[in-house]
């Protein structure tokens, strides 16, 4: 083992702690990629690369959060009572004539208000007659969207490192702004490791299985907003594998590989990298997932899952995520966990970290808890596909029925 994160604790034995191994990969984070002018239906999934102060005030006036009548509360009796109807102001008019003390106007739902009105009644509490119109007591202010409440002019809108979503696009349209700055996406290299992989399609010798993890971590990337390079399973020669790897290298902003870190001496990844990089091999306080390694390869930064898919899959959520995404240059990286009943007992302790193929499901009082699939193997999707989340049991932890356990939702994980 070589220098890292864990350094003696590891050589001892002992297991790095998940969160440790984070922490040191968020530290290892490098800048993120340049920065590009996008127009805003090219910016959903972007991560904005400067602060966004609003040009100006939201709402930019006072406007009518109903259709119904505007008035000055002031004119109108404690009781309610009559004033006289002047006009009519649809959403997308303006009246610069100033209400006068007893006169109401018609006014529809985002129309500005005139001068002077200060209060809008709904329709359906008022009554028509004629030239006037009766009001209910009202408050000032009622159903009036005043000036600059959202946000004033100069306000920060949206952080820098803020990953835009549809309401963070639907904002920056509101106040104006055609184009954002964002960085470009992370140009990650995907290689899998192993000589058994073949891909779908494919005829299987005996032996072979196929490649899964290619599949599942590219499209993990992408909707996670990476651009994928897609180098398939790597060579099975050492000489081939160092010319992927450093084609990789050279074409991309980071290297991700699956398989070929654990313990075993067949593959020739560690091999590899180490003759164009470094490598530490990490043993981890995590299941599934244990083995994964860190290093780099002509400069760039390497990260290698393990092989089993769902091990593959499960450290990509909980390990790589923050890494990437902070590499993308966003702030804010770690999921925040429920924190809900289970539905299930854990018995037996672990000295690694839990990470359970779980989901959501009513408990006999309808309120929610958590179920586990009954197949947990690091080796197997079907259950990663059955869940809608991950059920995370601490170390050295027991869970029993109805205990509150931290659920992790894949829909906070996946994008
Ligand atoms: N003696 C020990 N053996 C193992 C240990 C250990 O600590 N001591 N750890 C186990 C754990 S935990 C895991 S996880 C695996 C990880 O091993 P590797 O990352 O070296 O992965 P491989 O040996 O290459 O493959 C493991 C398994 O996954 C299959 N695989 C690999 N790549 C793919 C792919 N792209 N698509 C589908 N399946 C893939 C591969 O065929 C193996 O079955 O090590 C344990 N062993
Ligand atoms: O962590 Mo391994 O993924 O237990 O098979």
């Amino acid at each position: 083992m070589s220098s890292g994160a864990c350094g003696s604790v590891c050589e001892s034995g002992a297991l790095m702690p998940v969160d440790e191994a984070i922490r040191y990969l968020l530290d290892q984070a490098p800048l993120p990629p340049p920065v590009q002018r996008v127009a805003l239906d090219q910016a959903l999934g972007r991560v904005l690369a400067t602060d966004i102060h609003s040009p100006m005030n939201l709402p930019a006036w006072d406007n009518s959060a109903m259709d119904g009548y505007a008035l000055r509360a002031c004119d109108l009796p404690a009781a309610g009572g009559y004033l006289t109807l002047v006009g009519r102001i649809a959403a997308g008019q303006a009246s610069n004539k100033p209400l006068q003390p007893g006169q109401a106007v018609r006014i529809f739902t985002g129309a500005p208000l005139p001068p002077g009105a200060d209060t809008v009644v709904p329709q359906e509490s008022c009554q028509v007659e004629g030239e006037r119109v009766w009001l209910p007591p009202v408050h000032d202010g009622d159903h009036v969207r005043k000036e600059g409440e959202e946000m004033r002019q100069g306000d920060l809108l949206l952080r820098a490192g803020k990953r835009l979503r549809a309401q963070e696009l639907g904002l920056l349209a509101g106040a104006g702004i055609a184009e954002v700055e964002v960085y470009r996406p992370l140009q990650v290299g995907l290689l899998s490791s192993g000589d058994e992989l073949r891909e779908p399609g494919e005829a299987l010798a005996p032996g072979q299985i196929y490649n899964s993890n290619r599949h599942s971590l590219a499209a993990l990337l992408r909707s996670w907003g990476m651009q994928v390079h897609d180098y398939g399973a790597m060579p099975d020669k050492l000489l081939a594998s160092r010319q992927a790897l450093s084609l990789a290298a050279a074409e991309c902003d980071l290297l991700l590989t699956s398989g070929g870190v654990s313990v075993g001496e067949e593959d020739h990844l560690k091999q590899a990298i180490e003759a164009l990089g470094s490598v530490d091999l990490w043993r981890l306080a995590i299941q599934p997932g244990k083995p994964l390694a860190f290093g780099e390869v002509a400069g760039k930064p390497w990260i290698g899952l393990p092989g089993n898919p769902s091990a593959a899959l499960i450290t990509a959520l909980i390990v790589l995520r923050p890494f990437l995404f902070r590499a993308q240059g966003m702030d804010e990286v770690l999921p925040v966990p429920l924190q809900l009943p289970a539905g299930f007992d854990w018995p037996k302790p672990n000295r690694r970290r839990q990470y359970l193929r779980a989901k959501l499901a009513p408990s006999a009082d309808g309120s929610l808890c958590v179920e586990l699939h009954p197949q947990q193997s690091s080796a197997m999707l079907a259950a990663a596909c059955w869940a809608d989340g991950l059920a995370v049991v601490e170390c050295q932890t027991q869970v029993r029925l109805h205990d509150k356990v931290m659920y992790l939702p894949f829909a906070s994980l996946m994008h």
